[in-house]
């Protein structure tokens, strides 16, 4: 019988892209979500179990019912912005409910556990690229939130023996080579989906947000790494877990930085024609500059981006987009 895992966050983007590659490499993913931004049609590879990461009765029994060996937890607010509106809705869903999501899992006896956590932790990049330890200095409640998370599970490792994988994320994009699944946020507000829907005519102008960073081309620059490669590392993580391996912090990123106008270009020339745009001001919360140095996850891992070259990121996300223009799920 497959070993089976349980997902918080399975019906998410990310999630539900890490329970396609869970299965492919003979885990059951068994997906705890309250799709309160997930979506039922994307958990295709195990079971759905609705419900919020904080009811204790839930986790208990599924824990029980599937004979769960260790948990990936994905569930979380995740919006740079967002979080700077509404601080508590952060704190309440990333600190408070996740504790008490490793809470009962403790209780169950469950002792690994990998975690989502982001490049938000930095803040302000004091050098790039940033490696692993690079100050946490974050300067919206969204990195504050998972740094917080971070930190209870070093004092849960120490106290229960919770073994973890801290994987901190660059910026997630692209979407599943078969076309099976893809990114489906709403509101949608990352650049690389609005800049696909734009190029489709399918959303507004994409607006440029800041143009005045102290960056080559003013624009802000990330690190952008496919959800493919995110799925593959999470898979890694757990076997490293689950052949009885030290807890980790570990960067995902590929650590090649593009600015805004950079990934602009790159989508004009894989849609074949100019994505409609407009130059706005800064968004709250934003650093100039966020590339990692993954050096750690391929040393400790063996992890390799496959496809986190900049025009599949962008034709995968193209076509998943495509393919959901009137079929009512994105777009
Ligand atoms: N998208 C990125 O670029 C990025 C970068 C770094 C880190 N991350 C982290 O990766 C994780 C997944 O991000 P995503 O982009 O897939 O987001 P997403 O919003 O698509 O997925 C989050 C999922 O968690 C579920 N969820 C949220 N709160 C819940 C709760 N209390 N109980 C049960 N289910 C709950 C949602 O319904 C959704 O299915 C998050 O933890 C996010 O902080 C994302
Ligand atoms: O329509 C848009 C959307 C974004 N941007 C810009 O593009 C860059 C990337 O923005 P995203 O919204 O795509 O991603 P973020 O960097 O804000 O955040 C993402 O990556 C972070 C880690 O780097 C976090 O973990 C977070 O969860 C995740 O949403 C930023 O400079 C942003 O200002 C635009 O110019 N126009």
């Amino acid at each position: 019988m497959a070993p089976a895992v349980l997902v918080s966050g399975g019906a998410g983007y990310i999630g539900s892209h890490t329970c396609k590659c869970l299965a492919a490499a003979g885990f059951l993913p068994v997906t705890l979500d309250n799709l309160s931004t997930g979506h039922r049609w994307a958990v295709k590879w195990g079971p759905l179990i609705e419900a919020d990461i904080a009811d204790r009765a839930v986790v208990m029994e599924t824990v029980d019912r599937y004979r769960i060996v260790a948990a990936l937890h994905f569930a979380a607010h995740s919006l740079v912005g967002e979080s700077m509106r509404d601080p508590l809705k952060y704190y309440d869903n990333n600190v408070t409910r996740a504790l008490a999501f490793a809470a009962a899992l403790i209780d169950t006896g469950i002792d690994q556990f990998v975690f989502s956590s982001t490049a938000s932790v930095y803040g302000m990049p004091v050098h790039l690229p940033m490696a692993e330890d690079h100050p946490t200095r974050p300067i919206n409640p969204y990195g504050a939130t998972k740094l917080a998370f971070e930190g209870a599970l070093r004092d849960l490792q120490g106290a229960y023996g919770l073994r973890h994988v801290i994987l901190r994320y660059f910026n997630a994009a692209g979407a599943d080579g078969d076309g099976e699944i893809g990114e489906a946020h709403e509101p949608e507000t990352h650049l690389i989906p609005n800049m696909v829907l734009a190029g489709l005519g399918a959303g507004s102008v994409l607006d440029i947000f800041g143009t005045d960073y102290p960056t080559p081309d003013g624009t802000a620059i990330r690190d952008y790494v496919h959800v493919g490669d995110l799925a593959q590392a999470h898979v890694a993580a757990l076997r490293h877990l689950l052949a009885g391996g030290e807890s980790l912090t570990l960067n995902v990123g590929t650590g090649k930085g593009l600015s805004v106008a950079e990934i602009l270009a790159k989508g004009a020339e894989v849609l074949g024609h100019a994505v409609p745009h407009r130059l706005s001001a800064r968004r709250v919360g934003d650093p100039p500059s966020l590339v990692a140095d993954a050096s750690a996850i391929h040393r400790r891992l063996g992890w390799e981006p496959r496809w986190s070259d900049v025009d599949t990121i962008i034709r995968t996300a193209a076509a998943w987009h495509s393919s959901q223009r009137g079929a009512g799920k994105a777009g």
